[in-house]
């Protein structure tokens, strides 16, 4: 008989294959091995590279047309290594799609005023469609202040409160979507993998990327979205619960950089990281439930073989690095041996993110300078993602 085949053991994963078999004495002699699988990786910068391609053909329209470029506006704050690089790939895109930019950049030390100002002007700008503040902020400044202040038309990050509130009504996503949530659902799309019915675990709850893809999950037709909160994960943070974790980490900045760590220490390290994980209890049972395994938290590999169901979709949206490499939230080679799907780090959901940045602002530009298009009556979230359509609606929308 064959695992897949029988629907009660595909839905119920391999915990209760197991008391299946062992309920009927004949088939406990002969057990059949539990499934591997060898995930198929969905390629991010193939399909960034497309989705650049259509806007770069929209942009020539939009030129053509209107007279001018689409406009972007970028707002960085200090000098963070990793938002300047990715301020960096942001401009190469746009270089790319033929998006005009306009980068402004502001002291770390700068105040709260200072960042609103520079977002009012760039958003006062006729030639700018879309502007955003690469976050984080230095800690002094509220995000949400500044998120505020935006002009939601061109609120391109998706994150002020008119456009997260609209995204949060079902079936009324009409504004602008945040980009990694937006470019995961096209990767997704593009990789055939269907969200419809399908049991979703979001670990991760935050604004930026956990509670955008839950809300759009759902309205994709998911049967269940599950969220993960960060108390279900903090012990992995948190140095009171685990001593001897704190100090490895002060061992680790005391040779951090100059000596490498010795064989005792990285076995010392390795020894202090399974005991975090011991903290997480229950957090491997719900993983195991989804067959849509979304994983944003920011500890790298986390998740491993043992807690992903036979063959579900394993999306990483992690970025940690690790003895100077990029690694994700997820144990890639462990897990890509039970997975059916997977997204790499890197080259799976970051390059998706760039691209569904510039995806808003052409589509703001658009709705600017040519006019609003028809809001589609009925459109499943993917067909519409495939288009490359800003707006989508769905028949349920009754709240
Ligand atoms: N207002 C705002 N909007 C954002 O969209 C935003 C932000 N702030 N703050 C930080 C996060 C993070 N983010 C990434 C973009 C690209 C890669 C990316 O391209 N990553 C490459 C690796 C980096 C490389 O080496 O090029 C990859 O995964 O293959 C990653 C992360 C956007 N964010």
């Amino acid at each position: 008989m064959s695992h897949a085949c029988n629907p009660v053991i595909r839905i119920l994963g391999p915990k209760l294959y197991a008391l299946h078999f062992t309920s009927s004495p004949a088939l406990v002699a002969t057990p059949e091995p539990l499934p591997t699988h060898t995930a198929r990786f969905l390629d991010g910068r193939a399909a960034a590279a497309d989705w650049h391609a259509e806007l770069a053909r929209e942009s020539a329209h939009i030129l053509k047309v209107a007279g001018r470029r689409p406009g972007l506006g970028v707002v960085l704050v200090g000098d963070r290594p990793d938002s300047k690089l990715y301020v960096t790939r942001k401009r190469e895109a746009c270089e790319k799609v033929g998006i005009s930019e306009r980068l402004v950049q502001l002291p770390d030390d700068c105040s709260i005023g200072d960042v609103q100002r520079v977002v009012g002007e760039l958003c006062a700008d006729p030639g700018i469609d879309g502007v955003l503040v690469q976050l984080p902020l230095p800690p002094d400044i509220s995000e949400e202040r500044v998120m505020e202040s935006f002009d939601p038309s061109k609120d391109i990050d998706g994150f002020h409160p008119l456009n997260m509130g609209r995204m949060l009504m079902r079936g009324r996503s009409t504004g602008f979507v945040p980009a990694t949530a937006l470019g995961t659902l096209r990767l997704l799309a593009a990789g055939g993998v269907e969200l419809r019915g399908a049991s979703v675990v979001v670990v991760g709850d935050s604004n930026t990327v956990g509670t955008p893809l839950a809300a759009l999950m759902r309205d994709a037709g998911a049967a269940s979205v599950t969220v993960v909160h960060r108390t279900s994960y903090s012990a992995l943070f948190a140095d009171a619960l685990s001593p001897r974790l704190a100090a490895a980490r002060v061992a680790a900045a005391a040779c951090a950089p100059r000596v490498p760590p010795g064989p005792s220490q990285a076995a010392r390290a390795a020894d202090v990281r399974e005991e975090a994980l011991e903290h997480l209890a229950g957090l491997p049972g719900i993983t195991r439930t989804a067959d849509v395994l979304v994983v944003a938290v920011g500890y790298p590999r986390l998740v491993r073989a043992s807690w992903v169901k036979p063959g579900a979709a394993v999306v990483d949206v992690g970025i940690n690095v690790e003895g100077g490499r990029v690694v994700g939230d997820v144990d890639e080679a462990g897990v890509a041996g039970v997975a059916g799907v997977m997204t790499p780090v890197p080259g799976g959901v970051g390059p998706m993110t760039i691209a569904a940045t510039l995806h808003n602002v052409v589509a703001s530009a658009r709705d600017r300078l040519l006019g609003p298009r028809e809001v589609p009556q009925v459109e499943p979230l993917g067909g519409l993602l495939r288009r490359g359509d800003l707006h989508y609606a769905f028949p349920d929308s009754r709240t």
